[in-house]
């Protein structure tokens, strides 16, 4: 179910930081990431395809535009979707999550 009011910026890292601990959410160096090509922008960030290590075939990959708490929840809110619809044909697969050097997801 989708969080109504807002919380403080920690509660959203301390959901991902967990999830990840967990192992709910796979996390990814971005450094394991190449060939990163600009294809879209959104109200929350921008999204890049790019490839992982050697794997030939494409992700794309969304870029958060900060760490403010209205973005945070939009994040947390969006994986949780993700996981939701991870069976429909229609919805591109969500693999996992990985953080920019700047600290953003
Ligand atoms: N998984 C994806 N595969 C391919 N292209 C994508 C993917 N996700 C987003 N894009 C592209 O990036 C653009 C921006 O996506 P993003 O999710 O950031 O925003 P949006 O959903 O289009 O808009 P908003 O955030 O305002 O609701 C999309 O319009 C689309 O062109």
């Amino acid at each position: 179910m989708e969080e109504t009011g807002l919380k403080e910026p920690n509660y959203y890292i301390n959901w991902l930081e967990k999830s990840i601990a967990d192992e709910y959410l796979n996390y990814y160096e971005y450094s394991e990431f190449k060939n990163l090509k600009p294809i879209g922008n959104g109200s929350f960030g921008s999204v890049v395809r790019a490839n992982w290590k050697n794997a030939g075939n494409f992700f794309a990959l969304k870029t958060f535009k900060n760490n403010c708490n209205t973005t945070l929840k939009e994040l947390v809110n969006e994986i949780r979707l993700q996981k939701r619809v991870d069976f429909h044909e229609n919805i591109i697969r969500f693999y996992g999550i990985t953080k920019v050097e700047n600290g953003k997801f």
